[in-house]
């Protein structure tokens, strides 16, 4: 919720090559919805529904989501007093967001780092494989599950999936053992030094042991579930592992999946449930792309919705209507043709913005990019079009005025004209039989044929002849003669004094 407040065009500063004029903004009256809507803005939608409905099934039994939640009814209440025109209360509210987010990172740091490790498309090259999870196993831990809870000792197992599980699992002694049933019963026997917390089973080991999990703060979870069934139940909540429990007091076995905690009657519901959840991918019968769209309809439709409405909210908002002054440029004159003259150089173009999220007109550098590659020879008027402005998407352009521009162009030619030494003052006294020469004494040009026909040679830059020495060279360069002709040599021409009977013969 950062949107700046209403914005309005600054007023007129010379420089500037966009400036806006006189009567710079019009605000509309009344709302200005678009007429019609792009495949942009579905694109946009459909976008951000699926960003927040993935953000909403990470943080859905966390309590990062009641602080979203909250968040999101401040967002709410901030746009509509926006929209009322309430200026100071969307300004305190606007600040107040800024807290909230910086507050929402600090506290939730971990569920944060989870659920971008969960985005992480990386996770998946280096993710723990769970491929390796010795499914032969399953049994033997869970028969030894049932025979902790006939015993009545309590106990907590964590099967790691995909995720990674370090920043959820802390205090933990690292064992690296094989799965037998005599480890696990060791594990869990009540005096033991390890019995307190939950046991890590990953890539067909147990990893670790004495685990401290993070603790569930669902309020629906029944009084009688203690802190051993709120920590299966917090890790499930944040993570894709599957968490059996063991119950001291009712001699039950239990499993914490994705936030949800399932009583298992027999061992083999339980062995039937790990293989279908911790079985690799590929094993498992894959949902339909409609299984998938269809579930979760209600979260679903329900933030399509939010989207939409706060969509409309944006892209609604008053329109602002500036008048900027955008020079005009133009390009693509065919090759045989040369401009000689284009006016105006600069039009006066009407922008209108639809969304609060694009910038004011007047900080864009409009220009009219015209292309004269269809120009015939001669005087013309080229019509300038909308799509000659390029603009952000959510603005467009209302008017031009004027809407056309006038131009001339004449057919290009070339001609071999000779080069004249443009002298300054008399030679040095004893020189009088020498003449200053040009080295080559001709050069190409080329430009309009008007005055390519007209031009009968090409003076060199001023020469000061009192300053010339017999036999030193001078390097000088040649002035073009009309704004349109070009000189077809970039390098110096060479001039020297040489001796009016060498001329001549
Ligand atoms: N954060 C935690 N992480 C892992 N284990 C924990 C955590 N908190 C408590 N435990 C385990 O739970 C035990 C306490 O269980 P408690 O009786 O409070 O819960 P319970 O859900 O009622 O379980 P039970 O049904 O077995 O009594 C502790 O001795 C410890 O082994």
């Amino acid at each position: 919720m950062r949107p700046g407040l209403p914005c309005r065009i600054a007023p007129h500063r010379s420089g500037r090559r966009n400036r806006p004029s006189t009567n710079p903004v019009e605000k509309q009256k009344g709302i200005d919805v678009p007429s019609f809507l792009r495949i942009q803005d579905i694109a946009d939608i459909l976008i951000m529904t699926l960003l927040l409905y993935q953000l909403y099934s990470w943080f859905r039994r966390t309590r990062a989501m009641q602080v979203l939640l909250g968040l999101g009814v401040v967002t709410v209440i901030y746009f509509v007093t926006r929209f009322l025109g309430l200026y100071m209360t969307s300004w305190v509210l606007q600040e107040l967001g800024t807290v909230l987010i910086v507050l929402i990172i600090v506290v939730f740091q971990a569920e944060i780092r989870q659920a971008l490790y969960r985005f992480s498309l990386m996770r998946h090259f280096f993710g723990s494989r769970q491929e390796t999870q010795q499914l032969s196993r399953f049994q033997e831990i869970v028969d030894t599950l049932f025979s902790l809870a006939k015993k009545r000792t309590g106990a907590i197992v964590v099967f790691q999936r995909s995720e990674s599980l370090v920043d959820q699992m802390l205090n933990g002694v690292s064992l690296n053992c094989e799965i037998t049933p005599q480890i696990l019963e060791a594990i869990f026997y009540d005096g033991a030094p390890l019995h307190d917390g939950a046991a890590l089973i990953r890539e067909g080991k147990i990893a670790l042991a004495s685990c401290h999990l993070p603790l569930s703060q669902n309020p629906e979870l029944p009084q009688f579930y203690g802190t051993r069934h709120r920590a299966a139940l917090g890790l499930s909540e944040r993570t894709d592992a599957v968490v059996a429990v063991v119950s001291e007091e009712r001699g039950e076995v239990s499993l914490a999946v994705g936030g949800e905690l399932h009583r298992l009657s027999s061992a083999g519901e339980l062995v039937a449930l790990l293989e279908e959840l911790i079985l690799p991918e590929k094993e498992k019968p894959r949902e339909s792309l409609r299984q998938r769209f269809f579930s979760n309809l209600l979260p679903k439709t329900a933030v399509l919705l939010i989207v939409i409405a706060f969509w409309a909210l944006i892209t609604s908002r008053q329109g602002a209507i500036a008048t900027v002054t955008a020079p005009v440029r133009l390009h693509g004159i065919p090759q045989g043709l040369v401009l000689l003259r284009s006016s105006p150089e600069e039009v006066e173009v009407q922008v209108k913005s639809f969304s609060s999220l694009t910038p004011t007109p007047a900080k864009l550098d409009i220009a009219a990019d015209i292309d004269l590659s269809e120009v015939r020879e001669g005087a013309a008027i080229v019509r300038i079009r909308n799509s000659d402005f390029k603009l952000p998407s959510g603005m467009v352009v209302g008017s031009v005025n004027p809407s056309s521009i006038r131009i001339v162009t004449e057919k290009k030619v070339r001609k071999t004209v000779p080069v004249r030494v443009a002298l300054r003052g008399r030679l040095p006294r004893g020189l009088g039989a020498y003449r200053v020469v040009a080295s080559p004494d001709t050069v190409e040009v080329e430009g309009p044929s008007g005055q390519i026909s007209k031009l009968e040679a090409v003076a060199t830059e001023e020469v000061d002849a009192s300053k010339l020495v017999k036999g030193k060279e001078y390097q000088k360069n040649l002035l073009p003669p009309y704004k349109n002709v070009t000189i077809l040599r970039d390098e110096p021409l060479v001039l020297k004094l040489v001796s009016r009977r060498a001329v001549h013969q």
